[in-house]
């Protein structure tokens, strides 16, 4: 597959504070990505490289195999940003306009039915919205765009769980339509879990995991059982993250775990279970290690 995106060795520093460091990510063409990380992690800064509006300090962002300069933005692409502070005193219909005027790929009829499903005003103006209603207008722009890369930073800020729904089950049915590289930037994992085929999860400006959604479910568990039956059995895997009351530990493990190593824990009273995902972020995080 081709890349979309590549950015290799990438470097973001504010003052003193490293927004990003070391990165390297690449984005394949026709997937969904997940952009995962707490509040402050970078994820904003990163976006905002990939899409022109900031440059690295050293590290480069390859766009479609090619170098991105600075000041430039990258064609086909949608970048619907978390905070729009510019055009409030526009109307909904009139930032449509205005959107549909830089996206080649947009569908005005697609458009008009998000308006409708959505339930929102087109001649409502942007300052008279909610933040949700806010975070819609931007979902609109990314799904009528149709834009070979489309960027999404916090798409459901503000939004209440029937929206969410809405927006994830309206991207999934136009992507497997309209095959696009789609990026999503939050912190709710669950939810986009639905929804992204592989996982980026950013900590302090770094990479700490990449994978497949499907593995991270397969290779995510949650061990509990006596501590030293524990020991023995995670002797060689991936821990999270461990925590000891008594005598007892329950321990996060990222690992394959094979129906020979069920046997073995059976027989050592551990007993394993799936961990859930927003609970495997918690932990990697917590414990910190790169293990992408
Ligand atoms: N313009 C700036 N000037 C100074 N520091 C900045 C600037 N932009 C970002 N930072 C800092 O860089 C780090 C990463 O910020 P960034 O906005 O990229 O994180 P984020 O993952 O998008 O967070 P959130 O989920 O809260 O939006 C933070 O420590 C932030 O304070």
């Amino acid at each position: 597959m081709n890349a979309v995106v590549e950015c290799t060795n990438l470097n973001r520093s504010y003052g003193r504070s490293k927004a990003v460091r070391s990165l390297n990510l690449k984005l394949e063409e026709n997937t969904i990505y997940g952009l995962l990380g707490r509040n402050g992690a970078g994820k904003t800064t990163l976006l905002n490289m990939i899409t022109g509006g900031d440059f690295p300090d050293y590290g480069e962002i390859a766009i479609a195999g090619k170098p991105l300069r600075r000041g430039e933005s990258p064609a086909d692409t949608c970048y619907i940003r978390e905070k729009n502070f510019l055009f409030k005193g526009f109307k909904v219909i009139e930032i449509l306009k205005l959107a549909s005027k830089f996206q080649r790929n947009w569908d005005w009829d697609f458009a008009h039915e998000l308006i409708h499903t959505f339930k929102l005003n087109p001649n409502k103006k942007i300052r008279q919205l909610s933040r949700g209603m806010e975070s819609l207008v931007g979902n609109i722009i990314g799904l009528a765009s149709r834009a070979p890369l489309t960027i999404y930073d916090e798409p459901v800020l503000g939004l209440d769980v029937i929206m969410r729904e809405k927006f994830y089950r309206l991207l999934v049915e136009d992507y497997a339509e309209h095959p696009r590289t789609i990026l999503l930037s939050t912190h709710l994992i669950d939810e986009i879990a639905k929804v992204v085929e592989r996982i980026y999860i950013i900590e302090e400006g770094a990479i700490l995991l990449h994978d497949d959604v499907d593995n991270i479910r397969a290779q995510s568990h949650m061990l509990t059982g006596a501590s030293e039956a524990i020991a023995k059995f995670t002797l060689g895997k991936r821990v999270l993250y461990q925590d000891s009351y008594g005598n007892h530990t329950l321990a996060a493990v990222y690992d394959v775990i094979e129906e020979s190593d069920r046997a073995i824990a059976d027989s050592l009273g551990i007993s394993i279970e799936g961990l859930p995902l927003q609970k495997f972020f918690a932990y990697l995080i917590e414990g910190g290690e790169q293990i992408g």
